[in-house]
């Protein structure tokens, strides 16, 4: 009988019965499980899907696949293929022209540069919006008279990658180093000073600061705010920008900004266009996912693993929102993929024999290495060798890079932490934060992901910044990447516990710091995700070695997983599933 969700509810259930309550952390000692990692029926070299049992899976993070399905069964129609090409050549040409004539006015210019980066534009004005702002960051501090504007100047300068020192806020700070009481008048200047502080690295006082005194303002000021101010100000509160999806955050704009009086109409209709058309991009591009992961056929061979391409796609355009990297999208889609049919044979179903041998032969990376496989394992080896090789390919014959030296190292890296983790678990070893928290990182796919990332976007490599993609990885891959694995933690922790995995982050940070209730140990999390941020906002202040667009990757990875896991607490969006059907399936009118 092959094992599906249903027919292994009852084991997860009495896996779940069998485990003191998650408060405690006595079940950090966790039951031995002979020599199998999970609950797996005996195995032989020929195992197969359909001879052993695995444990359930995780819950889908996308529970109505239905829109999905729908969508797939219908010939693709776009939903605007009408020809808008001319209207919307023009009004890009008319919104270019006003940016050039906005250049010298700089409030102006850094607003408009604001509302065409959050309406998801920028991509189209690259090169006017740089030549703007490096314009502005020549400029003395002095000529910043007020808060918004040295505020807006200091987020849209540091978020585009220029130089710009918030000594520029030492203006508006008294004597005793404080930020002036007279500052709480402008509450706009505020919610400015409080959005650009999110774009403080470590060490930079005056920003963390900011943050405290605009933060406590405006949550006090609340109250007695204007409905339309009070609602901008509680969604910076409850998100600041410089932690949003970018997509996401273009279509909840667009909303926002057509109910504003003074909106500039041409912006509205182009946002809106725009929209549209790089959703239809996006529909093919998931075509193309879905087409090529059926085709593939591992989950039809391996019925215990996740088959889940909507979710890997959403991953991708929260790393690669821009329309110009389509191609990368559907190629992360697909390593995606695989990762989560490999994770799922070390959480789920392998034994640990097996799991060696898996090992093993991904570290030889070589065909013939997977004929001492069970046959589940052998099929699963080929599709990564071949998407690998294929990935390869495609970077060898757009830029000449023979890249499967760092591929290779990459997933074998990742798999070996796979086996890390399946070696403590059998061994009832309970790591140290710090210890699970490294291993996480690589397990969680952040450096699998951005070292393909960094071949298939293709820009700013040099002979220099190729030599850094090698172990230990950048520390802009590994500050992003815990953010993922400790948002992940934050997000699944509960549902893997029951299942009874390993102890996650949580677990572990609260067994160090002595903490008895999970809540505490979730806000001390969240606090490690804060400290985060500061380390990776350092990377646009001191980059040297990393092209941009693979440092935007980074925090595009960072934001994406806040975005996944902590959907709950978004009240515009409220659910993955709403997330994915303004995405990918309603268009924006
Ligand atoms: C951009 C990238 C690389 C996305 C991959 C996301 C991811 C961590 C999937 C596995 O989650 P999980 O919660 O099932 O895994 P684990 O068992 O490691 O917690
Ligand atoms: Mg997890």
């Amino acid at each position: 009988m092959a094992a599906t969700i249903s027919n292994l509810s009852f084991l997860a259930k009495s896996r779940a019965l069998s485990r003191p309550s998650s408060s405690s952390l006595s079940w950090l000692e966790r039951p031995k499980t002979s020599s199998t990692i999970c609950m797996s029926m005996p195995s032989s070299s020929s195992s197969s899907s359909s001879s052993s049992m695995s444990l359930p899976l995780a819950t889908p993070l996308i529970k109505d696949n239905e829109s999905l399905i729908k969508f797939l069964r219908q010939p693709l129609v776009l939903p605007h293929e009408v020809d808008d090409s001319t209207k919307r050549r023009e009004l890009l040409e008319r919104t270019r022209k006003e940016l050039e004539l906005n250049a010298e006015k700089p409030l102006e210019a850094l607003k408009m540069i604001d509302i065409i980066q959050r309406l998801g534009l920028s991509y189209h004005f690259e090169d006017d919006i740089n030549s703007i702002l490096t314009g502005f960051s020549n400029i003395s501090s002095q000529t910043h008279e007020d808060l918004l504007t040295a505020s807006l100047c200091f987020r849209l300068l540091r978020h585009n990658g220029h130089k710009i020192n918030p000594d520029i806020f030492q203006k508006f700070m008294d004597n005793n180093g404080k930020f002036k009481d007279s500052l709480k008048d402008d509450t706009l200047g505020m919610l400015s000073l409080y959005e650009a502080s999110y774009l403080g690295a470590n060490g930079e006082e005056i920003l963390m600061e900011a943050q405290e005194f605009t933060k406590t303002h405006l949550k006090n000021s609340l109250p007695a705010m204007a409905p339309s101010l009070s609602k901008k100000v509680s969604q910076a509160l409850e998100q600041p920008r410089h932690r949003r999806m970018l997509r996401l955050e273009a279509r909840r704009f667009i909303e926002e900004y057509g109910a504003e009086n003074d909106h500039n109409p041409d912006l509205l209709e182009l946002a809106k266009l725009d929209y549209n058309k790089v959703q239809s991009l996006h529909q093919m591009e998931l075509s193309e996912i879905t087409r090529w992961w059926k085709q593939l056929g591992l989950v039809d061979k391996l019925t215990f693993a996740r088959d889940r391409p909507l979710e890997c796609f959403l991953w991708t355009v929260g790393l690669l929102p821009e329309p110009k990297y389509s191609g990368c999208r559907i190629e992360l889609a697909k390593t995606i993929a695989i990762l989560l049919v490999i994770d799922d044979i070390f959480d789920t179903h392998g034994t640990l024999d097996e799991l060696l041998l898996f090992t093993n032969a991904i570290k030889r990376w070589d065909l013939e290495a997977m004929e001492d496989l069970p046959e589940y394992m052998r099929i699963c080896y080929m599709a990564l060798y071949n998407t690998t090789n294929e990935i390869c390919y495609k970077v060898l014959k757009e830029n000449g890079w023979s890249v499967l030296p760092y591929l290779k190292a990459t997933w074998i890296d990742m798999i070996e932490g796979f086996m890390v983790e399946a070696e403590w678990f059998n061994s009832d070893y309970v790591p140290n934060m710090e210890e699970y928290v490294e291993n996480g990182v690589r397990t969680a796919g952040s450096y699998m992901a951005l070292v393909h990332l960094f071949f298939l976007i293709g820009q700013g490599v040099t002979e220099d910044n190729v030599k850094l993609l090698i172990k230990p990885y950048p520390k802009l891959f590994s500050s992003s990447g815990r953010i993922l694995r400790l948002w992940d933690d934050l997000g699944t922790a509960k549902e893997e516990q029951e299942r009874g995995d390993l102890a996650s982050s949580i677990q572990l940070f609260m067994r160090e710091k002595e903490i008895k209730s999970e809540e505490e140990g979730r806000k001390g999390i969240l606090e490690i995700i804060e400290n985060l941020w500061k380390e990776l906002n350092g990377e646009l202040v001191y980059r040297e070695e990393m092209p941009l667009a693979i440092i935007k990757t980074a925090f595009n990875m960072a934001r994406a997983s806040q975005v996944v896991y902590q959907h709950e607490e978004d009240t515009y969006f409220s659910s993955v599933d709403n997330y994915v059907k303004a995405l990918f399936f309603t268009p924006c009118f």
